[in-house]
C-alpha cells in the first residue's frame, strides 16, 4: 500500500504527518516503530494522523504516536503542524479548526503571520488526573530517584508532565534524570520530564526528555506544563516566553480553570510517499 506523507517540524520537534481522511489506510504500532527507525524508516519524534472526527461538532480527529509506537493523548508542537497541514492540503478552508484528541478537544487558530495559536484546554492538576501517585494535590512534590530527592511539579495537558526547576538547563542532568523520571513508578503511564530554568517572571529556558521519544528540540505540551507549574509555584506571571533548544514559544495562562494558549511556528520540510 502506497502512503503519502508530509515531513514537518515545530521548532525542531520532528513529525511525519499522514492524512487518513483522503487516503484509506490503517497504521499499526509496529509499523510506527519501523517508520520511526532513523536507519530504515523516515524518522520522527511523533507520527501525526489526520482522521475524520467522531464528534460531528469537531472538524478532525488528531491521533498521535510516539517514535516507540505508543499512542498518546496530546502533542502541542504537532497541533500547530496539524493546522498548517489540513489548511495547506485544503482539507479545510477554516482558520479556526476544532480538533478531537485522546487528551481532550483543542482549537487551532492559523494567524496571518503564518504562525498558529492553540487553545490547549485547561491543565489538570489533580494527581489522579495526571496521573501521578500523591497523597494530596500540591504545587510541588518530593520524588526519590536512585536514593536522591528532587522537587517536581506534576501537570497534565492531556498528557503527563513532570517539571523540575534547575539553576542551568545546559548543565542539568537530562540524560540521566530524564529516563529515570520518564519511567518513575509514581507515574503509572510514564511521563514527559521537563527541566526549567527561570530567567524572569516572563521568561524561562526549558529542556524536555519526552516519554516515548527521548530528548527533543522542543515540546509544546512541555512548555505549557512548565508555565503552569512555574505559575502555581509563584515563579511566573500569565504570559511567558519559553526558550527551548529549537526555538521559542509564547505561552499564556490566566490561572486555574483557564485554558493554556500556545503560539509558535509550524514548518513543512518535504513531501514523500512510502510503501507500507
Ligand atoms: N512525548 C509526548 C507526546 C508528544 C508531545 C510533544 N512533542 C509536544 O509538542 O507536546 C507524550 O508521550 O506525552
Amino acid at each position: 500500500m502506497l502512503l503519502k506523507f508530509s515531513k514537518m517540524h515545530g521548532l525542531g520537534n520532528d513529525f511525519m504527518v499522514v492524512d487518513l481522511v483522503s487516503q484509506r489506510a490503517r497504521i499499526y504500532p509496529d509499523q510506527v516503530r519501523s517508520l520511526a527507525d532513523r536507519n530504515f524508516g523516515i524518522g520522527f519524534d511523533q507520527l501525526l494522523v489526520v482522521e475524520p472526527p467522531g464528534d460531528p461538532d469537531m472538524d478532525f480527529r488528531y491521533r498521535i504516536y510516539n517514535a516507540d509506537g505508543s499512542e498518546v493523548e496530546q502533542c502541542g508542537n504537532g497541533a500547530r503542524c496539524f493546522a498548517r497541514f489540513v489548511y495547506d492540503k485544503r482539507l479545510t478552508s477554516k482558520k479556526e479548526i476544532q480538533v478531537e484528541t485522546a487528551g481532550g478537544n483543542i482549537e487551532l487558530r492559523l494567524t496571518d503571520d503564518g504562525w498558529v495559536t492553540v487553545d490547549m484546554g485547561a491543565p489538570r492538576l489533580i494527581p489522579e488526573q495526571v496521573p501521578f501517585q500523591a497523597a494530596e494535590q500540591a504545587s510541588c512534590y518530593d520524588i526519590e530517584v536512585d536514593g536522591n530527592h528532587y522537587q517536581i511539579g506534576a501537570v497534565s495537558m492531556g498528557n503527563p508532565h513532570s517539571v523540575m526547576v534547575v539553576d542551568d538547563v545546559d548543565t542539568a542532568p537530562v540524560d540521566v534524570l530524564g529516563p529515570a523520571i520518564e519511567s518513575h513508578p509514581r507515574f503509572p503511564n510514564r511521563v514527559n520530564a521537563g527541566f526549567m530554568q527561570v530567567i524572569s517572571r516572563n521568561e524561562v529556558r526549558l529542556r524536555v526528555y519526552e516519554r516515548g521519544a527521548g530528548e527533543t528540540l522542543a515540546c509544546g505540551t512541555g512548555a505549557c506544563a512548565a508555565v503552569v507549574a512555574g505559575r502555581i509555584q509563584g515563579l511566573l506571571d500569565n504570559e511567558v516566553q519559553v526558550h527551548l533548544p529549537g526555538g521559542t514559544l509564547r505561552i499564556e495562562w490566566q490561572g486555574e480553570g483557564s485554558p493554556v494558549l500556545m503560539t509558535g511556528p509550524a514548518t513543512r520540510v518535504f513531501e514523500g510517499q512510502i510503501y507500507l
